[in-house]
């Protein structure tokens, strides 16, 4: 199988429990599968939030803070903790897991360090660095760091990971009748508008987010998928163009 290198963005709700928790087993079932992509010979790259989620408990909130400091604080616990979690889970894989922390500023002087790690089979695991940066909390650009980085490192597809089976023509929160786009060639100015940026209690940047970075990785190159799925296969069956959720870009024989 051609080798190709995918970027893979997992939010906050991906990872959290019904309590808004860090669920290690939601975590465990995402190595597997990035595992299981990476046994298949690709190049693999990790976008992953839940920071700030990771850091609540200790920090003793009940809920995800308001403040951005208390989001910043939350995060400079959690950011250890998710690593930490990610770095067992890898282990148990036999992949080396490295820490990313970046900002937008900053982003582009991560290439060659990427491509270092890439070449000596470590996987990338990136994060905003929350603690310090404040626009990436606000307006949560966990989505868009995740299109800028594929196309920086050239990537062939960014998966997005979250909560929901897609890209609706409403939100499915307020509008159970919403109809999904299967498919998408690209992002028309119409669906832009016409995404929520509220999202689940724990992600930020609902639909909007993701549509707006999806555009900007077109525009870089990259096709992108924007999903859910469940299982050590779910990586696997979104390259196939099997998953459960929205394609975007020109049709080619990978994924769309
Ligand atoms: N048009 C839409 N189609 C699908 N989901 C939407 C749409 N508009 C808003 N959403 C919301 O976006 C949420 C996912 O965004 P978010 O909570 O930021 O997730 P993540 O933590 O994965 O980044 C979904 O739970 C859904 O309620
Ligand atoms: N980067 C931060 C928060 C950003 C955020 O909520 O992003 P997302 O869950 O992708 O919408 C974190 O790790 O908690």
């Amino acid at each position: 199988m051609e080798k190709k290198r995918i970027v893979v963005k997992i939010g906050s709700s991906s990872l959290t429990d019904e309590r808004g928790k860090l669920s290690i087993e939601k975590l465990r079932e995402h190595v597997d599968a990035l595992a299981r992509l990476k046994q298949d010979g690709h190049e693999v790259i990790l976008i992953s939030s839940g920071a700030v989620a990771a850091g609540c408990t200790s920090m003793g909130y009940l809920s995800r803070p308001d403040t951005v400091v208390d989001k910043q604080s939350a995060a400079a616990v959690g950011q250890s903790l998710l690593l930490q979690a990610y770095a067992d889970e890898c282990r148990k894989h036999s992949i080396v897991a490295a820490q990313l922390l970046l900002t937008k500023d900053l982003y582009k002087n991560a290439n060659d360090t990427i491509s270092k790690l890439l070449e000596r089979n470590v996987m990338p695991i990136i994060n905003e660095n929350d603690s310090v940066s404040v626009k990436e909390l606000t307006f949560g650009d966990n989505d868009m760091l995740s299109a800028l980085v594929s196309g920086l490192v050239h990537a062939d597809f960014l998966m997005i990971l979250t909560d929901i089976n897609g890209i609706y023509r409403d939100n499915p929160r307020t509008n159970p009748q919403a109809q999904k786009y299967l498919y998408l060639r690209e992002i028309p100015d119409h669906l832009v508008e016409a995404t929520s940026s509220a999202g689940s209690d724990v992600g930020t940047g609902g639909m909007k987010s993701k549509v707006e970075a999806a555009r900007t990785a077109l525009a870089l190159g990259v096709q992108v998928f924007i999903g859910s799925g469940t299982g050590s296969e779910k990586l696997v069956d979104i390259f196939q163009g099997k998953g459960d959720g929205t394609y975007i870009g020109v049709k080619t024989k990978m994924g769309v």
